[in-house]
């Protein structure tokens, strides 16, 4: 069995005195799709940006590559994409020029590439026109054609899919997919009732499971 990307031991994490979550130990394998569930406020958007790197008010062990996390930082955000669960654009700037924004500090990519991954958002027509006259599941998508252009192997993605109409929901199910084939692996939090074959579960309040 290969090693897991990311192993997360006794998680402990409150908020105002409140114990969200305890005890939660978890494998993140590569090939594998992991969803986050539970009901609002169970602490799913708390637990991805733990995972992200985001936030530091938690105890327990994060491992990345079998190693404390802590000492690999950098390797670690070099090698994970985060997309929050707003779309995290900015409403004067184009498709384009946000898309450029959201790459920046990874490796250049090309202005065709990006235009070429809006595109598959399907955004063709759009890339330059300012995203504050863009609707909310068009916004949505220009944060979501990083997808397209990410190399990074572990992605957490936080309720990526509101907004979203069910043909683009069907293509984000798709790049998921196509991921964990490819030996990535992926994290993600939504109220959309997604199924992937051999999809891995954390429920919050409840634990882990495989689903049939
Ligand atoms: N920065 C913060 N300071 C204090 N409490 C916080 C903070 N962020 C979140 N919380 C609390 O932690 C709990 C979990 O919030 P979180 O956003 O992780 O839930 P969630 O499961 O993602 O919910 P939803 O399904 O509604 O998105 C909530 O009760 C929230 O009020």
């Amino acid at each position: 069995m290969s090693e897991p990307l990311l192993q997360a031991v006794d998680l402990q994490c409150e908020r105002d005195e409140r114990i969200l979550f305890r005890d939660l130990s978890f494998s993140i394998l590569p090939g594998t799709i992991t969803r986050v569930e539970g009901p609002n406020g169970s602490g799913k958007t708390t637990l991805l940006r733990m995972l992200a790197g985001l936030n530091d008010a938690w105890s327990g062990e994060l491992l990345w590559c079998g190693q404390p996390r802590s000492g690999r930082r950098e390797e670690f955000l070099r090698n994970t994409l985060y997309l929050g669960h707003r779309p995290g654009i900015k409403p004067l700037l184009t498709p384009v020029e946000n898309l450029r924004a959201l790459t920046a500090g990874r490796r250049p990519v090309p202005e065709a590439v990006l235009r070429q991954a809006l595109e598959g958002t399907g955004l063709a027509g759009f890339q330059n026109v300012p995203c504050r006259n863009l609707s909310a599941g068009q916004q949505r998508r220009v944060a979501l054609a990083r997808l397209l252009i990410a190399d990074e192997p572990l992605w957490l993605l936080d309720e990526i899919f509101t907004a979203i109409d069910a043909d683009g929901v069907g293509a984000i199910e798709h790049l998921l997919g196509q991921r964990a084939a490819e030996g990535g692996a992926v994290v993600v939090t939504t109220h959309h009732d997604l199924r992937m074959p051999g999809m891995q579960r954390i429920t919050l309040g409840g634990g882990l499971s495989d689903e049939c």
